[in-house]
């Protein structure tokens, strides 16, 4: 589902003439299959949000080929992998990363707008998404209305509603207290279990890592064996 060959990366600073090139990832290369939930784990500065934004296609691609759902992306234009990712990935943030002028229904509601869904069909599977993640009831609630673990579920729906194949997360518990965590966790699980979604989870959370099938360890950017668990 995810497959990642020979990927490396470098970030350039500084002006002309005096520019520094750090190198972030280095070659690296890894298979995830179609139903697994994978935690990315390593110390901080390691390379792993760097991984998650070229895999996204939120950084552009230096070298190395990255196949999502068996299709090269990286030949894609910048318009095409963005309605690739559209009808293939979701994400889900540790800030929830919610429009805060829009309430949970529009949040979730926005992707099947840029998606080009009819409104009914759009209203239909707003609600259905949001019931999903136990949020009935709370769909004209604006995010500073919500709990921390109300706002990370919105965001969950928001990932959801185009029935993606894959989720990739970014500290997905990272603002939520040990309760709301293991809610969240579940719920992870049970999208896995039920609609089969690949995970890719960053993580520096044992409890996190613990839901995961396998983990990938990234070392100063470079993949170290990954733990089955
Ligand atoms: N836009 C950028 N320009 C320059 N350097 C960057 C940029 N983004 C990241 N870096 C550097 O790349 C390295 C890897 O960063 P990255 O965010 O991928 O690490 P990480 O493992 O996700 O860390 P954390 O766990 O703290 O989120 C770091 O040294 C960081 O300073």
């Amino acid at each position: 589902m995810i497959e990642v060959k020979d990927l490396s990366h470098q970030f350039e600073l500084g002006k002309k003439g005096k520019k520094t090139t750090i190198p972030v990832l280095k070659t690296v290369s890894f298979m995830i299959n179609k139903g697994e939930i994978v935690t990315l784990v390593g110390r901080s500065g390691s390379g792993k949000s760097t991984l998650l934004h070229l895999i996204s296609g939120f950084l552009p691609r230096q070298t190395g080929t990255i196949i999502l759902n068996g299709q090269d992306v990286t030949g894609l234009t910048e318009t095409a992998f963005s309605q690739f990712r559209l009808g293939t990935i979701g994400f889900i943030f540790q800030n929830f990363q919610l429009i805060q002028s829009m309430t949970a229904y529009q949040n979730v509601e926005l992707p099947l707008i840029l998606n080009g869904v009819s409104e009914t069909a759009r209203h239909v599977q707003t609600l259905n998404t949001l019931a999903k993640v136990g949020l009935e009831g709370f769909e004209h609630h604006y995010p500073s209305e919500l709990s921390g673990g109300q706002q990370q579920r919105v965001s969950v729906a928001r990932a959801l509603v185009l029935n993606p194949l894959i989720i990739l997360a970014d500290e997905p518990t990272g603002s939520l207290d040990s309760e709301t965590e293991r809610d969240l966790l579940d719920l992870i699980l049970e999208l896995n279990a039920t609609l089969h979604i690949t995970f890719l989870i960053i993580t520096h959370d044992e409890e996190v890592a613990a839901i995961g099938h396998r983990s990938l360890a990234m070392h100063d950017g470079q993949l170290i064996d990954g733990e089955v668990n």
